[in-house]
């Protein structure tokens, strides 16, 4: 069953086409004002696009109608769809149970049938425990945690997420998107994000956006290797490799340990389970995508300017050290991007004569712990 929308909106300069198949998740990305909260209004019913159709499966959402095909317009609550905004956008007046079986209640199931469904979507966000607070005692990512128990207890073919982590703060967005990825796996959900990093954890396929339209779509790790669009290049940028969790690193199956430090509220947590930080990795990271099987899964993230780059290892060095070889240099502002397979890094025109860098040079690119941010994948 596949989700299949196309819409225009003069006003607001969208000319849109999207096709999400029944357990896939598609980040939506793109600069400011590029159309994304007015796709997802579109989809959730809260905006008439002037023309266009939306099916998901055999069931229509709307047809601006045409000759042949008459109009047609399922309202918000009919359509299947859950909403997570930026905001958590609780009712005040009622208890956090009551915030999540109000769908349920409103598809027409009892009390206790309602409730005893909160209470297990409560359960999937671990939020079990706030059943009876009323949403102003809340923290914002839990009323984030409470919004998408919410969401979800109506069963939705399909989850809408605007900006989930934007309002969080640094230690609720890891948590939040942890529950994201476990929640989403094996469910059709577009989600609107300017963060890399959660398109790289939570979806299956990219869409950019630019000025109203698709201008890029694909698998995610085929967009960042390959960009097209000078947005998806802009995302690319950041160096990313993944494996599992080891302390405050990520053991990757072909670069070795890479040492970090963890962000946020899964620092708080693996510190308070005695993990400790392993020394620097060596390997080669051309490919980079290894994923042993060991350890919950976790992501390693440092752009290319703080990476420096070596002829020889440096010796006693504690920092991260890959042995590369370089396959592309290109201006990047006032440096010169080196890149080596998937890594990059940005170095000044001088240092790159004197290293006499080109294409088929064997380096080391060499990265400090305390400049690579390791996240639970
Ligand atoms: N309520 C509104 N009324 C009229 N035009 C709007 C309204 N909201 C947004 N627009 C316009 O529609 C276009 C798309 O905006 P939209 O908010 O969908 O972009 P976005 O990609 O979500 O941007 P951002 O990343 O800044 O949230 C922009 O030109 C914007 O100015």
């Amino acid at each position: 069953m596949t989700l299949e929308l196309s819409a225009v909106i003069a006003e607001r300069h969208l000319d849109v086409a999207l096709t999400v198949g029944g357990s896939e998740t598609v980040a939506v990305m793109g600069p400011n004002g590029a159309g994304k909260s007015t796709l997802v209004q579109v989809l959730a019913g809260l905006l008439r696009p002037d023309a266009g159709h939306a099916t998901l499966g055999d069931r229509t959402l709307f047809r601006t109608g045409s000759p042949g095909s008459p109009r047609e317009w399922l309202p918000p609550h009919a359509r299947g769809v859950g909403v997570l905004a930026q905001d958590a956008l609780l009712f005040p007046h009622l208890s956090v149970l009551d915030n999540v079986a109000f769908g349920p209640r409103s598809q027409g199931r009892g009390r206790a049938g309602a409730d005893a469904a909160a209470r297990r979507w409560l359960g999937e966000v671990d939020a079990v425990e706030l059943a009876g607070r009323k949403p102003g005692q809340l923290s914002g990512g839990q009323a984030q945690r409470v919004a998408l128990a919410r969401a979800l207890a109506t069963d939705p073919e399909l989850l809408l997420l605007d900006e989930p982590m934007a309002a969080l703060d640094i230690n609720s967005a890891p948590f939040l998107r942890s529950l994201l990825k476990r929640v989403l796996a094996g469910r059709r959900a577009v989600i609107v994000t300017h963060h890399v990093l959660d398109a790289l954890m939570l979806a299956d396929r990219i869409v950019v956006m630019d000025r109203g339209r698709v201008v890029e779509e694909g698998p995610t790790a085929a967009i960042l290797a390959h960009p097209r669009s000078p947005f998806a290049a802009s995302l690319a940028g950041l160096n990313v490799l993944a494996g599992s969790l080891a302390g405050a690193g990520v053991r990757t199956s072909d670069a070795g340990l890479v040492a970090g430090r963890l962000t946020g509220a899964f620092a708080g947590a693996a510190a308070a389970a005695g993990t400790g930080s392993p020394a620097a990795g060596t390997g080669s990271p051309a490919a980079g995508t290894g994923s042993p099987a060991a350890g919950p899964e976790g992501l390693a993230a440092f752009p290319p300017s703080a990476v420096s780059v070596f002829l020889a290892p440096p010796q006693g060095s504690p920092r991260n050290c890959f042995p590369v070889t370089v396959t592309e240099l290109e201006p990047h502002g006032d440096h010169i991007r080196i890149r080596a397979g998937r890594l990059a890094a940005d170095i000044s025109p001088a240092a790159t004569a004197e290293l006499r860098l080109q294409p088929g040079s064997r380096v080391f690119f060499v990265v400090k712990a305390a400049e690579v941010a390791i996240y639970p994948a």
